[in-house]
């Protein structure tokens, strides 16, 4: 290196140095400030909740507002999560169990949308994070709900129809999938593939061009084909970032998801919903009368009122009463007005209605 560049060089790390003083000295301050908020919200109740998501919604989409580069506005909001879950933390760490083992697309989900800071415990079903949440031995939960190549999580929607828990948030993930192998896989003797149902599906062209021979080995999650290709010289595993890293296995294949904007939605469970953010969406279950028209008499207010209906499901009710119910997704937040106001033409209309929440839009 030339004594000129050198001498750049050096300068410049000063100035991170400087900055970087800076920003701890302030991220200090922040936390100070989140420590005295704690102080003030058990004044005014001993039984608080810290986490707010109402105000987390606010502060990540005004940071991405404000932001004018170079970095792009989400890895900001990315790390302000992070300070945000770190100042939560100092408050009260919120605990968050999640459909594990650990390593899934839905941990990763739950530390996308809480921080590294939260406290993310695994379940083994679906059914188990509603117990757990209902229970109150954890404060939020995170499952799965609809992947934009597969469709709904049936499972999910239906755990919904029997429980009183909410909805508090939503987090969109994107799902890349990888075939990974370890130190001892022979890469061109792979005879079999692991990976969860879901994955295949979502993979299943791309396995056909490149591995129609192997054998593949549906388990119960992307971990668990993880953690069973270690030890297995003939076999690889489908499954994302985190699994991979969990178990230590190589990359062979980047990306091998057949559609590039596969994604997964995934809802934040809690005892309550979230107050209104300024950008939110409502979710509801409606049981439909068994008279002629009664689906488009359910669904003209929405139309009526302009509402922008996101996502309507139908599934088998499970009470025998009713035939089918809707899941219905739409934006807006239950204590707006207009929105109350449109619910309660609905409530008529319908056998029965229940509002699952109404929570801030997803951010990140
Ligand atoms: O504003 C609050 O209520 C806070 O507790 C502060 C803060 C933050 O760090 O900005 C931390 C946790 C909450 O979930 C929301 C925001």
């Amino acid at each position: 290196m030339s004594s000129d560049a050198a001498a750049s060089l050096d300068a410049l790390r000063e100035r991170i140095d400087q900055l970087d003083n800076d920003i701890l000295h302030l991220i200090s301050e922040r936390a100070r400030c989140a420590q005295e908020v704690a102080e003030v919200k058990l004044d005014e109740d001993p039984g608080t909740r810290f986490y707010r998501p109402e105000r987390e919604a606010q502060v990540l989409r005004r940071i991405m507002a404000m932001n004018k580069g170079p970095l792009s506005d989400e890895e900001m909001a990315r790390l302000f999560r992070e300070v945000m879950s770190a100042c939560l933390a100092l408050e009260q760490p919120v605990k968050v169990a999640y459909l594990g083992p650990e390593g899934t697309f839905t941990q990763q989900a739950a530390l996308k949308h809480f921080g590294e800071s939260a406290v993310s415990l695994p379940m083994a079903a679906i059914d188990e994070v509603f117990r757990e949440v209902e229970a109150g031995a954890v404060n939020y939960g995170v499952v799965p709900v609809e992947n934009s190549t597969e469709g709904v999580v049936n499972h999910t929607l239906d755990t919904f129809l029997e429980s009183s828990i909410r909805i508090a948030g939503e987090v969109v993930l994107r799902i890349h999938h990888h075939l990974l192998v370890g130190e001892n896989t022979r890469r061109d003797k792979i005879s079999r593939i692991y990976s969860h149902p879901q994955s295949f599906a979502q993979c299943r062209k791309w396995l056909d061009a490149h591995y129609p021979h192997a054998e593949r080995v549906a388990v119960a999650s992307n971990a668990e084909a993880s953690r069973l290709v270690k030890t297995e010289w003939h076999s690889a595993a489908i499954a994302g970032d985190m699994a991979g890293k969990l178990y230590d296995l190589e990359v062979i294949h980047e990306k091998v998801e057949d559609r590039p904007d596969n994604s997964t939605r995934f809802l934040i469970i809690g005892n309550r919903d979230a107050p209104f953010s300024g950008s939110d969406k409502t979710s509801l279950v409606v049981a439909m009368r068994n008279q002629p028209g009664a689906l488009h008499d359910l669904l003209e207010p929405f139309h009526r009122h302009r509402i922008d209906m996101t996502r309507l499901e139908t599934r088998p009710s499970r009470s025998g009463v009713w035939n089918y119910v809707f899941f219905i997704d739409f934006v807006g937040h239950h204590d707006e007005p207009h929105i109350a106001a449109m619910l309660d033409e609905v409530r008529l209309r319908a056998a029965d209605l229940k509002v699952l929440g109404s929570y801030p839009q997803g951010v990140l």
